[in-house]
């Protein structure tokens, strides 16, 4: 083959790169090997080290996640070389800045993602109630209706799922907890470590008091895909997710098609719905062999065509910014309208702040949220504890 590239393999995710390199393909006649990766973007980052750090040129173009480029830079390369000045026009300016590194465009925007809560139109309807405002509306509908389903024979049926496993995932959920209700984004902008307060603990607290009632025990287990297969084989009322999500939990196999809402999600007694950045970028590695062809295939996979077809057929956020007018694609996938506001004011994670350590940092906010979750720690003790494990990251380097 020519090239070789990375590609997640979450839900559809797989099959669509499939597609897109095969139109590529067939464009120029060129050929192209494709690598999955671990679904676990924790796990992917660490085979991504690896695989750079022995400057090894076996992958030329890079699936990477929104938290990497300050983590990767160093290995990739500079697009406005390969692909001009203006590569990244039309593209939403946050991330191609987020995408920037010391004047370095090391990575085209592919999609974004925030974090968005499914619940089950029917069952609020048929029990009286509307979409949660608040994460303890949440809790009281979710317990109401998983209580009343049990009782009409459904056994198996769950209020909440989400991502609990110890993963980068569990850093998204938890941050959306802990800035809906204001208690900040684990390092401010300057570089504070500001997560021990009271508002994050209680956060955690209610969080932790979903486990074994409203959300399975085993959701300290789950990643995204796990978390959809109970949504969609109909166990649970709420699911927070990506918006991935939407189109496979719409298939023909579903059992909840045509009965699943999406809302921004909920807020806590002191914030504001926030809900987590996320997103994925093609990036060229340096130790390529063949840059420029590479940068071909990233200009190809990341243009108008290819995100237009990725939103439409899996609800995937584009990141050119004119497809959110788009009537085919608003048509798709409704939220993209009714939620562009959530999609264009979602919290960063502290990335670009915390440079090189942000791994470690994501790492001991999981960790802590995870012992939160499981019932080792309260919320008070695990941000008290996270808050000199961050401080001693912060001492060695940042
Ligand atoms: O939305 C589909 C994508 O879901 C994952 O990525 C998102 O979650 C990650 C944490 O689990 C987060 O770091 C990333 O920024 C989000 O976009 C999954 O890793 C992707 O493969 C998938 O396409």
């Amino acid at each position: 083959a020519d090239l070789t590239i990375s590609c997640g393999a979450v839900g559809a995710e797989l099959e669509l790169c499939e597609q897109g390199v095969a139109a590529w393909e067939e464009k120029t006649g060129h050929e192209v090997d494709i690598v999955s990766t671990p679904n676990s973007s924790t796990e992917r980052l660490s085979l991504y080290q690896q695989i750079l750090s022995a400057q090894s040129g076996d992958i030329d173009v890079l699936q990477i996640d929104v938290v990497w480029p300050g983590l990767l830079a160093n290995h990739l390369l500079d697009l406005h070389q390969t692909l001009g000045e203006k590569a990244a026009q039309g593209h939403f300016a946050t991330i191609v800045d987020n995408n920037t590194v010391d004047g370095r465009l090391v990575a085209m925007p592919w999609f974004t993602d925030a974090g968005v809560l499914y619940y089950r139109k029917d069952l609020l309807e048929k029990y009286g109630f509307t979409p949660p405002e608040t994460w303890q509306e949440l809790t009281e509908t979710a317990t109401q209706i998983q209580a009343k389903e049990r009782e009409a024979g459904s056994e198996k049926m769950w209020g909440y799922v989400f991502q609990g496993r110890a993963y980068e995932g569990l850093t998204c959920n938890a941050l959306e907890w802990v800035a809906s209700n204001d208690g900040g984004a684990i390092v401010d902008a300057d570089g504070e470590i500001t997560i021990d307060n009271p508002n994050t603990a209680s956060a955690l607290d209610l969080a932790a008091s979903w486990i074994g009632e409203i959300t399975p025990q085993g959701a300290l287990n789950y990643s995204e895909e796990e978390a959809r297969g109970i949504f969609q084989s109909g166990n649970a009322v709420f699911m927070r997710n990506w918006p991935y999500a939407w189109s496979l939990t719409q298939s023909d196999d579903s059992k909840v098609a045509g009965k699943v809402g999406v809302v921004k999600l909920p807020h806590g007694a002191e914030g504001e719905s926030a809900a987590a950045l996320g997103g994925w970028n093609l990036a060229v590695s340096k130790y390529s062999e063949n840059p420029e062809l590479a940068s071909q295939l990233v200009a190809f996979l990341t243009g108008e065509p290819e995100q237009k077809r990725r939103a439409i057929q899996a609800a995937y956020n584009p990141t050119l910014t004119a497809l959110y007018q788009d009537e085919e694609v608003l048509a798709a996938v409704p939220f993209f309208g009714t939620l562009y506001d959530t999609f264009t004011n979602a919290v960063a994670r502290p990335s670009a702040v915390t440079g090189d350590n942000y791994g470690q940092v994501s790492n001991a906010f999981f960790n802590a949220t995870h012992s939160v979750l499981s019932g080792e720690q309260s919320g008070a003790q695990a941000v008290a504890q996270l808050k000199s494990e961050l401080s001693r990251i912060k001492r060695r380097r940042w």
